[in-house]
């Protein structure tokens, strides 16, 4: 059995299988310009972040029904199970699905019914993260956080996804701050295409708990200092980078100078349908590549769980398991 671990960095759209979307296409009707499975998955070649977009956004159009976000998650669980994950913080795009007319209660409905029975089923408990999309205006985000509010007892955070530069972090201050005045921990990714000045802002005008990616900010000595010194965790996601190009090869993925430098990392999988592997497939051939001995994989592991907005029982409990783990 796979090291046990949470994944903290997973986009729920990004766990559509092309199987699962071709499926999903007949179901409701839906035209997709691939023929079958093969076809779609020689579209998952990216020059970079807004080429993956451009299909992500696209191919999540059949989803339209409660059940189908249902049936999304539950797909994804069932794999996650495979891949040693006992807890895992899932992000969702509210505004990718009301843009097309599906409602976030719709949305949220069908992510609930998988997530609520999840533990019971998969032995891994869930949280949801809220994510929203930066290459829309602040006024949108805040909207959104207004139809979130009567579901807050589902949502654990919210987090900040999209194309990236010429979108900064304080173009959400305002959407943060309310979402912290509503109890939600926040996360945003930055510093995956973006210069490390995202970063920066992301802690100082955001005031995240997490960073998402920021491999970037090893560009900044000064920056590295202050994450480790703050111990704030980074969702690193090794074959996101590689297949966005965000990173040439997996030899040159920073992962293991970043454990080097004391830095919080965690390994997760991003899009997992669309970048070739899931959680445990990130962590064993990046640890292979990057020559990362048992204990480095182990602390990866622990370090998911510390990361993690969990509980000081449930993290214990999580993180014992990692230790008797052999
Ligand atoms: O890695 C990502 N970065 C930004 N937006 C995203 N939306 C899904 N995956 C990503
Ligand atoms: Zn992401």
């Amino acid at each position: 059995m796979p090291i046990p671990k949470a994944e903290l960095h997973l986009h729920i759209e990004g766990t559509l299988e092309p199987e699962l979307a071709l499926r999903l296409a007949e179901r409701n009707g839906v035209t997709l310009p691939y023929a079958d499975v093969a076809g779609l998955r020689a579209a998952y070649r990216f020059d970079d972040l807004q080429s993956f977009l451009d299909l992500y956004y696209r191919l999540m159009d059949v989803l339209r029904t409660e059940q189908d976000f249902t049936d999304l998650a539950d797909a994804y669980l069932a794999r996650a199970r495979e891949q040693g994950v006992r807890h895992a913080e899932i992000f969702f795009d509210p505004q990718a699905h009301t843009a097309r007319g599906v409602a976030f209660d719709t949305v949220l409905a069908g992510l609930s019914a998988a997530l609520d029975s999840s533990e019971e089923r998969y032995g891994i408990t869930t949280g949801l993260i809220l994510c929203f999309l930066r290459d829309r205006p602040e006024e949108e985000a805040l909207a959104t956080l207004e139809e979130a509010k009567p579901h807050l007892d589902r949502i654990t955070a919210v987090g900040l996804d999209s194309a990236e530069v010429g979108n900064p972090p304080s173009k959400f201050a305002r959407a943060y701050e309310r979402a912290s005045e509503l109890g939600l921990h926040l996360v945003a990714h930055a510093g995956e295409e973006g210069p490390p000045e995202y970063v920066r802002e992301a802690l100082d005008v955001l005031h995240v708990e997490r960073i998402d990616h920021g491999i970037r900010s090893l560009e900044d000595p000064e920056l590295v200092a202050r994450l480790v010194a703050e111990r704030i965790p980074l969702t690193v996601c090794p074959f996101s980078n590689v297949r966005l190009r965000c990173v040439d090869t997996l030899a040159d993925h920073p992962l293991r100078r970043m454990l080097d430098a004391g830095l919080l990392a965690t390994v997760n999988s991003d899009d997992p349908a669309y970048f070739g592997g899931y959680v445990d497939e990130n962590l064993t051939d990046t640890a292979a590549v990057l020559g990362l001995t048992d204990d480095q994989v182990r602390t990866l592991a622990r370090n998911s769980f510390e990361a993690a907005f969990l509980d000081d029982a449930t993290r214990a409990r999580y993180l014992a398991e990692v230790d008797a783990h052999r």
